[in-house]
């Protein structure tokens, strides 16, 4: 049998994705969501009905191409251009009835620069990859396009300072599904409640995503900060990353038909003496919840440039609390 455990893990039998494992997967509860709290239903601030112009960068990918599939259906009006980090690419990608063009990297600037004139309201959605992180969002901040940026990784240091000097507006999350949004935000408050509460335990994480995933997952990343505010300190090398599509079946349980799109995440923390264990996660099949995800974040970073509110920067959390849920 596949064994996950990590060198120096001490993972507990108990654990349910062995247990799953040991099940076949079938017959386990793959998709189950963090719970979310109980928050306040749409509000007057909420989605709504609204229509502006979203242009999606990265619709050769599968984050892209999803969100350019959900803004048509929310009655967005998608911008035809997208780009890529090749020069020699496929010209155009379909999305519903829209022929979307797709610019290789040396016409970035001149074509977006035509966007930001032709379309004065439009907010730029960013799912790339990790190493366009901040070049994309310095252009962005250059031409005063408001952006929602879903791409993770990068130098997060430099892109929050790229748009407080630049003054632009930003939504920056590595999470845009809002149920896991909830439980990040439920974390960080318990951390914040009860500092150190944790103190001695010990951390393991483990995170199953697709193998075409570059980067190590920025929602464990965003949970383990909150863990090390609870007193548990985590060397992120120890994190246990599987992209390989025969564990995810057997062990981790991921269903077939979501081993190319999926992000399950565990988090176990043991007692120094072991008598207690705790565990916590959230497993997500396909990209739907990020996809819907974002178009709110989208709306409500369109309401908020219109309304020049002066914060400029927001994270999931703030759609959250306007009311955007569920
Ligand atoms: N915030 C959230 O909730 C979520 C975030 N993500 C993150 O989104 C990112 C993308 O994920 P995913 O769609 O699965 O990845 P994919 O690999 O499927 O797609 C990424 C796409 O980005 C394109 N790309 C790379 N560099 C550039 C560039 N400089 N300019 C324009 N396009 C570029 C690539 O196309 P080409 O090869 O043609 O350049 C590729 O098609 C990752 O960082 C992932 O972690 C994913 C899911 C949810
Ligand atoms: O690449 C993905 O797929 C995902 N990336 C985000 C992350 O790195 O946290 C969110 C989710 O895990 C899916």
């Amino acid at each position: 049998m596949l064994s996950l455990r990590p060198p120096h893990t001490t993972f507990p039998r108990t654990s349910p994705w062995l247990r799953w494992g040991r099940l076949g997967g079938a017959a386990a509860p793959h998709c189950l969501s963090a719970a979310a709290p109980a928050l306040a239903p749409e509000t007057a601030a909420g989605p709504g009905s609204v229509s502006f112009p979203i242009l999606v960068n990265g619709c050769t990918g599968n984050m892209g191409l999803s969100v350019a599939e959900a803004a048509v259906h929310r009655g967005l009006h998608l911008v035809p251009v997208s780009f890529s980090s090749r020069e020699k690419v496929k010209r155009t990608i379909q999305v519903e009835q829209t022929d979307i063009r797709i610019y290789g990297p040396s016409a970035r600037e001149d074509v977006l620069s035509s966007v930001a004139d032709e379309f004065p309201d439009v907010i730029v959605v960013d799912y790339t990859a990790p190493d366009s992180v901040n070049s994309n969002a310095e252009l962005y901040c250059k031409l005063g396009l408001p952006f929602v940026m879903g791409t993770t990784g990068g130098n997060q240091q430099l892109l929050y300072k790229s748009v407080q000097d630049s003054k632009n507006y930003a939504l920056i999350s590595p999470q845009m599904g809002k149920q896991v949004v909830a439980f990040l935000a439920i974390m960080r408050i318990f951390a914040e409640q009860f500092p150190g509460a944790f103190s001695g335990y010990h951390l393991e994480v483990l995170e199953s995503h697709q193998a075409s995933k570059k980067d190590t997952s920025g929602t464990a990343k965003d949970v383990i900060a909150s863990f090390e505010k609870l007193g548990v300190p985590y060397d992120m090398n120890r994190m246990v990353k599987i992209r390989d599509p025969d564990q995810q079946l057997e062990m981790v349980g991921v269903p077939k038909e979501h081993i190319e799109g999926h992000a399950f995440h565990l988090y176990h923390l043991t007692s120094p003496d072991d008598s207690v264990s705790f565990e916590f996660q959230h497993n997500v099949c396909g990209r739907s919840i990020y996809a819907e995800g974002t178009i709110d974040a989208a709306i409500f970073l369109h309401r908020k440039v219109q309304s020049k509110d002066c914060k400029r920067i927001y994270s999931m959390e703030d759609v959250l609390r306007e009311g955007y849920m569920p």
